[in-house]
């Protein structure tokens, strides 16, 4: 990979907001190998000032998926450590530490839309659909995109698809929740930078209770998962932040929840 595949960029009056941006345009920022380890490895050696990350693409389009100019060389075995390091990059951006943001615009296709799943919050313009092509390319999806994609619009509209190749234009996207904003063409960065820096406000361990602990609630029998949001509570309201924030509020100091 050259370096140029993929730029980080640290922004905010207090370096809180990492900008991580697909800078591969020529070949619509296809996730070649280099570009998945880039991927993890930057999500690894964030900042520690960083509080949330933007990922976008440079050029027309978010993410051709998969370089497929690099499969056709793979056997299975190959395959199989590849999905692996897809895998691992993947769980370092749903995982890692700070909440991403995907601004999405142009093709969100494949292991793009792999990838735009394994965010916290998807920001759509006009622009934007989505496909998953793996079922007229011969290959599956390697991602983890057959466990997140299902959760966000069901195993249903998955298998379709992938079955049919059906491609939802942004409007449908939204409404099936494959993204949470939709914007006007050329607006989806503006929009998760400001999303990005209202999430970076929070208290850290906010955050990463509600990035760790409710994608596992959400898996776990009722009950367990009435104990881990206990335990989660118990730890996020016993914290000192916890503390000045509530009393910042009780002293008139804090926003106000405003209708919206
Ligand atoms: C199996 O184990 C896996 C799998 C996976 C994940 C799998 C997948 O992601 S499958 C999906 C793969 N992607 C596609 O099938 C999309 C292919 N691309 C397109 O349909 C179009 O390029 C477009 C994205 C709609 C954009 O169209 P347009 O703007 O007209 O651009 P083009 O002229 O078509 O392309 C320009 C240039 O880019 C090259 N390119 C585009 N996409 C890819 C790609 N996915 N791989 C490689 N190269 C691509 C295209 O060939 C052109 O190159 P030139 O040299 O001709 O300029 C995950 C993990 C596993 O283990």
């Amino acid at each position: 990979m050259s370096k140029k595949d993929l730029q980080l960029d640290i922004r905010g009056d207090h370096k809180e907001v990492a900008v991580i941006r697909l800078t591969r345009p020529a070949k619509r920022n296809a996730l070649s190998d280099g570009l998945i380890l880039a991927l993890r490895d930057v999500f690894e050696n964030l900042p520690a000032t960083v509080r949330a990350a933007v990922i976008d693409g440079e050029g027309e389009h978010f993410c051709a998926g998969l370089d497929l100019s690099e499969l056709k060389e793979r056997d299975a075995g190959q395959g199989l450590v590849h999905s692996r390091m897809w895998h691992a990059a993947l769980e370092r951006v749903q995982y890692g530490p700070v909440p991403v943001i995907a601004a999405l615009h142009g093709a969100v296709v494949g292991g793009g839309l792999e990838l735009a799943s394994a965010c916290h919050i998807r920001v759509a313009d006009d622009s934007t659909f989505y496909a998953l092509p793996e079922g007229s390319r011969g290959i599956f999806v390697g991602g983890g995109g057959a466990v997140r994609i299902p959760r966000l619009i069901g195993a249903a509209r998955m298998t379709d698809m992938m079955l049919t190749g059906r491609v939802y234009n942004a409007q449908d996207g939204e409404r099936i929740g494959l993204a949470q904003y939709l914007v006007p063409q050329g607006q989806a960065f503006d929009k998760a930078f400001e999303l990005a820096q209202r999430v970076a406000q929070n208290a850290p361990l906010t955050n990463y209770a509600l990035m760790h602990a409710l994608p596992r609630i959400a898996e776990q029998p009722a009950d367990q998962g009435f104990l881990t949001e206990a335990l989660m509570a118990a730890i996020a309201q016993s914290a000192p932040e916890a503390k000045t924030r509530v009393q910042a509020f009780l002293d008139g100091r804090a926003a106000k929840v405003k209708k919206a």
